[in-house]
């Protein structure tokens, strides 16, 4: 399994989750989240621009799977602050950190779970990763899964959401950038059980 491992002499760890739509990554996350200490999440929905900031494409869809509809910058920052001082971050965040009574240190390992449909096409993002875990489904079952309060509109999934995974998965594979594939297929428990196995041989063991 590729994945690069805890950056040496770090204290920290940063762990994405990831990344077809409707594959199971916020239930992934959530899980994860929960079960790893002093554990932080970034969710790339939170930096969507707004409505009139999507464009329209040649196709007559608003062009929401794409990297301009996203406030890449911002969410870089966010991950850096997180970075620089986790503890901080934490607090700030409403998360628990080290729970007991000694005080939060520097030294004790924190991580953070990055969750999203387009991680791996923004290099300043990348770059910024420990592990990478590549969430994927089937057509069929990404299609069937997708339900939102407000439904896409027709024609969406098949004329603009599926082709640009595609092309970003394509995009992702031909630079070279190494992830952990998971089969969104599997059931959540195997999901959970198997990224969380590896997040702790791979950043808590060592630490
Ligand atoms: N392993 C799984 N097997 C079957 N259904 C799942 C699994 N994980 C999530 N789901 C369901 O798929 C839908 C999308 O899951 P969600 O975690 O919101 O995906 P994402 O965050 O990737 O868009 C939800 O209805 C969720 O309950
Ligand atoms: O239709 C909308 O208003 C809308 C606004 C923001 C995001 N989306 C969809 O959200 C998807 C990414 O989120 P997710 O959690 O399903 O991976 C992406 O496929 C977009 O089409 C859709």
């Amino acid at each position: 399994m590729p994945g690069s491992p805890q950056r040496p002499g770090s204290p920290q760890g940063s762990t994405p989750s990831a990344l077809v739509t409707n594959g199971g990554k916020t239930t992934l996350t959530n899980r994860l989240v929960k079960a790893l200490p002093n554990c932080c999440v970034v969710h790339q929905d939170d930096f969507f621009k707004p409505q009139d900031q999507i464009e329209v494409g040649e196709d007559g869809f608003k062009q929401w799977d794409v990297l301009d509809s996203l406030d890449m910058e911002a969410m870089v920052s966010t991950v850096r602050a997180w970075i620089e001082n986790p503890v901080k971050f934490a607090r700030s965040h409403g998360v628990n950190v080290t729970p007991g009574s000694r005080e939060p240190s520097s030294q004790d390992t924190h991580i953070l779970v990055i969750e999203g449909f387009l991680l791996y096409n923004y290099k300043p993002l990348i770059e910024l990763f420990d592990l990478r875990y590549y969430l994927a489904v089937p057509y069929d079952e990404c299609k069937r899964r997708r339900s939102y309060t407000v439904p896409d509109p027709p024609g969406l999934f098949d004329g603009h959401v599926w082709p640009m995974y595609l092309k970003h998965r394509k995009q992702m594979e031909d630079s070279g950038v190494d992830v952990v594939y998971l089969d969104g297929l599997k059931s959540r428990d195997e999901l959970y059980n198997q990224v969380f196995e590896d997040i702790h041989n791979k950043l808590l063991n060592c630490s």
